[in-house]
């Protein structure tokens, strides 16, 4: 086993950049370890409509990232006190999703260090009914990823508020998350370690009876490579939101002058059809209105920009642009409850 030293980033797209480079381009007959932590993020899995999964606007004003991954699953809220484990190794021939053999040494570590932690559910490293962890693998058909969070210090608060999803009505084909009671880690042990202690002791624990790993460090002309990587994927609109499944939205709201309706069609991030009713719309064909939506990706500014060429139209008369806006962008007030 040899392990990679990540250079200690905490960029979430250039550590889940790495991760893919050394799976596509690192010795196929080898196996390799890495560790990574975070900065605030949501990490969301490979087939998941990201608008599903969270909170829109407190995403935004606290300037968390929101990453796709490769891997399956669901989607994640990783920070400072979250450790990341991931192998990279041949494909063994077993099923994906046999999680047993990658979370074993892991689990044996954090029960030398006291925890009653088991793998639980199909993915879940669990200690006393908490998740601690959760796990995820991703296959090129001869390597694969076998990956997990370990919850250490999280700011568990943030965990709940950064993925309590707002945007209501959707319906899509998008893996869902499957909502957990999560646990730190840290609160179970004796003694106070810092993040980093327990990096430590992880890394010991997971070779002892073996000789230690090798480490390697990649070099700057593979440094380059990595960060191509980010840039042409992990730093996209295109692959963190764009990728989600196609979805539906269908949204009401009353306005002093009446109700109005729409259904949108998302395919890619991008409007493919655009349905609005309401009865006080003036005289004008909606038909033109809603061809003016089609194409533009479904994002705020995108709409925003829209409306404000349209604002001063017939349509628009009296009703408030942000009004708008947030019938088909906002959140509603009330959020599913994780
Ligand atoms: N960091 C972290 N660790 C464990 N569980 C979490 C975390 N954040 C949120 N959750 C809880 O898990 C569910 C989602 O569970 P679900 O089972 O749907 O998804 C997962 O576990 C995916 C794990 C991906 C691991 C990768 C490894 C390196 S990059 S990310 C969420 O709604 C919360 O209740």
């Amino acid at each position: 086993m040899i392990f990679i030293d990540n250079n200690g980033h905490t960029d979430p797209r250039l550590n889940l950049a790495l991760e893919e480079y050394v799976l596509r381009n690192f010795s196929p007959t080898q196996d390799y370890l890495m560790f990574y932590i975070n900065e605030p993020s949501i990490i969301i899995g490979r087939n998941q409509n990201t608008l599903e999964e969270i909170n829109h606007q407190y995403v935004e004003d606290h300037n968390i990232h929101v990453v796709r991954r490769i891997s399956g699953g669901g989607a994640v809220y990783h920070d400072f006190g979250n450790l990341n484990f991931s192998f990279i190794t041949k494909h063994d021939g077993t099923r994906l999703s046999n999680f047993e053999k990658f979370t074993a040494p892991v689990i044996r570590v954090l029960r030398n260090l006291g925890l009653d932690a088991a793998l639980k559910g199909r993915n879940d490293i669990q200690v006393v009914e908490k998740k601690i962890s959760g796990t995820a693998q991703f296959s090129t058909g001869k390597r694969m990823v076998s990956h997990g969070t370990l919850l250490y210090d999280t700011d568990l608060g943030e965990v709940v508020n950064a993925l309590n999803v707002k945007m209501s009505k959707i319906q899509s084909k998008g893996h869902k998350s499957v909502r957990s009671r999560v646990a730190n880690i840290s609160d179970y042990l004796e003694r106070s370690l810092s993040i980093e202690d327990f990096r430590k002791l992880l890394l010991e624990g997971l070779y002892e009876g073996n000789e230690p790993f090798e480490e390697y460090r990649l070099t700057a002309e593979e440094w380059q490579g990595v960060r191509e990587l980010k840039q042409e994927k992990y730093d996209t609109w295109d692959w963190n939101y764009g990728r989600s499944p196609r979805f539906n939205i269908q949204r009401t709201k009353r306005f002093p002058l009446g109700e109005v309706d729409l259904r949108i069609f998302v395919e890619k991030g991008r409007i493919k059809d655009f349905k609005i009713y309401g009865d006080f719309f003036g005289k004008e064909p909606l038909e033109d209105l809603e061809k003016l939506f089609l194409g533009i990706r479904y994002i705020k500014e995108d709409i925003s920009s829209v409306l404000q060429e349209i604002y001063i139209t017939p349509y628009f008369g009296s009703l408030p642009k942000n009004d708008f806006i947030d019938l088909i962008y906002g959140e509603d007030e009330e959020g599913v409850k994780i």
